[in-house]
């Protein structure tokens, strides 16, 4: 079996790529009849064609023993060579054919955007801060495709759903983009994030979809349910740590669920890891966070050289990510054996044969990778979500109050919410999709490349360029939503609700967490809110207003002084600033539940 995860060349282009390189592309018909019949034709083959010529000459018998003149020849040839010359012509043809739509399609302008400057082009113009909101913003000017360029690098950012759903979900541009720093120097290359389009990535995709579906999801569900109980204790003894009690919560589920490695606390070794790989690479997945990103040369520039604080901090996220991927992934075999042994996604796959195709070393390979991101891909955006979710309760308490209100009504306040409740919470499902939509974890995606040149809508995006899609622009598009700006659960409800924020991504890359995530997400905060209420107060209950604020960018600060001390890393997940919550019990009748809540489980 090739293994293409080292290799872009073994990228599987469809057979039908060419054709729909040369038709969907073209608003012209076809001009290949057109130009045949110009052409002179020949004329038709009868059986007096092959008669030899007529003799003129007196010498006829030297002329008859003489090599015949190539005109003669051409003119005169078997029915065989004809064929064979009208498919080369055919074939010339075709090609000429093909280099002409080439060349027109590269006389093609690039999409608009920010002129730039001659070899840098639009260095100074890229916004390391909350990109998406001067994207958005140039976006009115330059319009849904816009055109960016750092040293010949080109970055297309694409600010409409329905464009961005189209051209994301067709295979050419469902690769990632190829990331010196986080692949060639953090080696992150093989993870189901990261890896090319390509077999590799398929099987990873394959064998987490088997865990991760609609069906299979909920396996998980009750120690989603038990870890929700857990955190409300937590936030019941200390309240004010509740974005660290909630990240802390959905990690140990998703290792836990991956590994069935268990884990007892925030200080585990595999969840300490986890965080600490992660942190650092969730940056350098984002294109243009490292310079050796746009110069791949300067990865063999020697660690003790000036300003190559990029390669120590490479070299310890290496080493933290072997040990994170390899370690975690022994443990899962160790725990498969063990007399505590959980139902988990690699214990489940490695119970498996495997595929024909694959040696067993390559299937255990595969699994390795496919469970090594799950964490990072997992952990932060929920984190992000629920903090969000918990953000406009405090910010919007009518809303607060209609959700504890449905609770109320059909949980009660004898007991914790459970999933069976989730189809009769219509107006906390609408919540969640709201706050999904008024700020988006990953607010550009995580960004796709494109395999190919490829037309669209009049302009040239060229193979190789990154692909953005601005999700917060498409969530506050007007003609999409009615006061996008505005916090209203209410557009998701009735007979015809607004369109689901694209927050989960597009096409063959989209999230595998969906269902997973969601259900995460749902049990959390209905858990929460029907127990606890939530005020913008600080810690004496002295009320404060907030504005809401999310995070963008991220200092060096992050990365231990490997880095120089004005570097600015943008950062793949934005979160809601600090901002005042005080979380109080309803009652004392809730302190009960949450008590007993833990221990019942
Ligand atoms: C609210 C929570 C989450 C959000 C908003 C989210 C969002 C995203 C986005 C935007 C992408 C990129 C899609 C694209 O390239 O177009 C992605 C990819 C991915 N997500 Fe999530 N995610 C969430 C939770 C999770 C969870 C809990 C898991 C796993 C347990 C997960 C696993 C993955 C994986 C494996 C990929 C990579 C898919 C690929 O490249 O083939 N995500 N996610």
């Amino acid at each position: 079996m090739s293994r293409d995860f080292n290799t872009r060349r073994c990228f599987p282009y469809p057979p039908h790529a060419l054709n729909c390189y040369v038709h969907l592309n073209s608003d012209r018909p076809c001009l290949l009849p057109l130009y045949f019949n110009q052409r002179p034709r020949l004329p038709p083959l009868s059986p007096s064609s092959f008669s030899p010529p007529p003799i003129s000459s007196p010498h006829t018998d030297r002329t008859l023993l003489r090599k015949p003149e190539p005109a003669l020849a051409t003119t005169y040839t078997s029915p065989m060579f004809a064929r064979e010359a009208l498919y080369v012509a055919v074939a010339l043809l075709s090609v000429a054919f093909l280099i002409r739509r080439r060349r027109r399609a590269s006389a093609l302008p690039l999409p608009p955007g920010p002129r730039g400057w001659p070899v840098i082009d639009n260095l100074f113009d890229w916004p390391f801060e909350s990109a998406w909101i001067p994207f958005a913003e140039w976006s009115k000017k330059f319009g849904d495709i816009m055109h960016i360029k750092i040293f010949g690098l080109h970055i297309v950012v694409i600010s409409s759903f329905d464009t961005a759903n189209t051209l994301m979900s067709q295979a050419t541009y469902s690769d990632r983009p190829i990331l010196t720093m986080v692949g060639k120097l953090m080696n992150f290359t093989p993870s189901i994030v990261l890896a090319p389009y390509g077999e590799h990535w398929k099987s990873m995709r394959r064998f987490t979809q088997q865990s991760l579906n609609r069906s299979s999801s909920l396996m998980f569900l009750p120690s989603q349910l038990s870890d929700a109980r857990l955190l409300l204790q937590e936030l019941l003894e200390r309240p004010t740590n509740y974005i660290g009690a909630i990240r802390y919560a959905l990690g140990k589920n998703i290792i836990e669920n991956t590994y069935g490695i268990r884990i007892t606390s925030p200080n585990s070794e595999y969840v300490k890891l986890s965080r600490e790989t992660h942190e650092v690479i969730q940056n350098a997945v984002v294109p243009g966070s490292f310079f050796v990103d746009v110069f791949p040369a300067l990865r063999f520039v020697p660690e003790w050289f000036p300003g190559a604080g990029f390669k120590r901090l490479a070299r310890v996220a290496k080493a933290r990510g072997e040990h994170m991927v390899d370690g975690a992934f022994d443990a899962a075999k160790r725990a498969m054996i063990g007399e505590d042994s959980m139902v988990s996604l690699v214990g489940t796959l490695l119970s498996r044969e495997g595929p024909e195709e694959m040696t067993r070393e390559e299937y255990e390979y595969t699994i390795k990778w496919a469970a090594g991101s799950l964490y990072g891909a997992g952990t932060e955006s929920t984190t992000s979500s629920i903090a969000t979710f918990l953000l406009t309760m405090v910010l919007f308490p009518d809303v607060q109050k209609r959700v504890q209100a449905e609770l109320d009504a059909v949980v009660g306040r004898k007991r914790l919410p459970t999933f069976e409740d989730r189809a009769s919470l219509p107006y906390l499902e609408a919540t969640i999709k709201e706050s999904l939509r008024f700020h988006p974890p990953t607010p550009l995606g995580i960004a796709h490349r494109l395999v190919e040149d490829d037309v669209v809508q009049g302009y040239r995006i060229p193979k190789g360029a990154i692909i953005l899609p601005n999700i917060w622009a498409m969530n506050m598009n007007e003609k999409q939503y009615e006061h996008p700006e505005r916090f209203s659960p209410e557009r998701y409800l009735g007979p015809t609700p607004a369109l689901e924020s694209p927050v989960f991504g597009f096409g063959r890359r989209a999230c595998l967490g969906v269902h997973y995530s969601t259900a995460a997400i749902f049990i959390t905060v209905s858990s929460i809110l029907s127990v606890f209420d939530l005020r913008a107060q600080d810690k004496d209950g002295k009320d404060v207003q907030i504005e809401p604020a999310f995070t963008g960018g991220k200092s060096n600060t992050q990365h231990h002084g490997y880095l120089h001390p004005l570097t600015r890393i943008p950062s793949l997940y934005s979160h809601p600033k600090p901002f005042p919550c005080r979380i109080t019990p309803r009652s004392q009748e809730a302190i009960e539940l949450v008590k007993a809540g833990t221990s019942v489980l």
